[in-house]
């Protein structure tokens, strides 16, 4: 059976979030035991607003996961094939016949990640950016400047590149902006009223969590880095979304409402990240495995004034969105990943 949820400690790790540097965090869950909400400190430091589960925010690279889907489901229509090379469909755009479609998704490819360089110092990088419209080339562009960091399919290096890729195959397999895809295939038929791609425009409708961007030089002001165009992410990072839309997200999506079981299977065909054996990336998905036995299903995601944890359980029975209004700040986001054990495994954090 799996374990209830531990609210106490839901709290606390929310509470170590904000102590380690975040201005707000909260979290939602939704299981057996209905909805339940957590919050601490603020969205907004100059009002002092409190943090609202209602409110929308940046969740980065949990965008990921929208264009997996998005793109699994071009293949299950047979207009994509998961293991044709990408220049079959972007003719002359790689520079290795043998990088695959799979190789994207799986971050497989050897395409090198130009954030790496583009935020290398984190407060003027983003400030160089933050207004910046990129075109998808320009940004495959920066990355063809770097070196391969793998021979394609032959190891796991996490790259943006990989889903502005995906991104661009998207939109030539279709003839539409991934932002339509999005909405015709999994926004509107879930009904995610708070769920928005709204690239490149730099604004959050609605109401909002403000996000805080730590310098790097310890002490410094934070900054407040709400407003951009988030440009540099698109495909790989530029959603907007709140907590129950992630909750309702990640559910339907592990519950199979989003793609035939075939599909879903191939999304979840793992391998290894790190050396600790217990966390994995599929295509477009992470999985995580608890301490209690418990494996959870989802993504992480981090643009400038946000973290964010999207996870749930194998049949999505249960889910957490958790949320932080920080960034640049390890402790935080390692303070806020302890929702998971707290929300899926009934766990303190430490
Ligand atoms: C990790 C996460 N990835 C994402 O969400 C993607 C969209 N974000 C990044 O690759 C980090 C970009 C720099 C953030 C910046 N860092 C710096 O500027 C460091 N110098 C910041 O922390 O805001 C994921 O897949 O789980």
């Amino acid at each position: 059976a799996q374990n209830s949820p531990d609210l106490d400690a839901v709290l606390q790790a929310l509470k170590n979030t904000t102590a380690a540097g975040a201005p707000g965090a909260m979290a939602r869950l939704t299981g057996p035991e209905g909805v339940k909400t957590r919050t601490a400190g603020v969205r907004n430091r100059t009002l002092g607003t409190p943090m609202s589960t209602k409110a929308r925010f940046r969740i980065g690279s949990v965008t990921k996961t929208f264009s997996a889907i998005t793109l699994l489901q071009l293949v299950d229509e047979g207009k994509i094939q998961l293991d044709a090379p990408v220049n079959r469909y972007l003719p002359g755009l790689l520079p290795d016949d043998r990088i695959t479609v799979r190789h994207l998704l799986t971050h497989r490819s050897g395409l090198a990640d130009y954030t790496e360089a583009m935020f290398a110092k984190t407060v003027p990088g983003f400030e160089a950016v933050r207004k910046r419209v990129f075109t998808y080339q320009e940004l495959v562009n920066l990355s063809l400047k770097e070196p391969r960091t793998t021979e394609p399919g032959a190891a796991y290096k996490y790259s943006n590149t990989n889903f502005v890729v995906v991104g661009m195959l998207i939109e030539k397999a279709t003839g539409n902006k991934v932002a339509k895809e999005y909405e015709r295939r999994i926004i509107t038929p879930l009904g995610l009223k708070n769920t928005s791609y709204v690239h490149p425009s730099t604004k959050i409708k609605g109401s909002y969590i403000r996000g805080y961007l730590h310098p790097d030089e310890a002490g410094a002001p934070l900054v407040d880095s709400t407003e951009q165009t988030l440009s540099w992410g698109q495909s790989a990072g530029a959603m907007i979304s709140n907590p129950a839309d992630l909750n309702t997200f990640m559910s339907a999506l592990l519950g199979g409402k989003l793609l035939r079981a075939p599909m879903l299977s191939a999304m979840l065909t793992m391998t290894p990240t790190d050396a600790t054996n217990t966390r994995f990336y599929g295509l477009g998905l992470r999985r995580y495995d608890l301490t209690c036995g418990t494996s959870v299903y989802g993504h992480t995601g981090t643009v400038q004034g946000y973290y964010t944890y999207a996870f749930a359980t194998r049949d999505g029975g249960r889910s957490l969105a958790a949320m932080a209004n920080t960034s640049n700040r390890g402790q935080a986001n390692t303070a806020l990943g302890g929702t998971l054990e707290a929300a899926f495994c009934g766990k303190k954090p430490a």
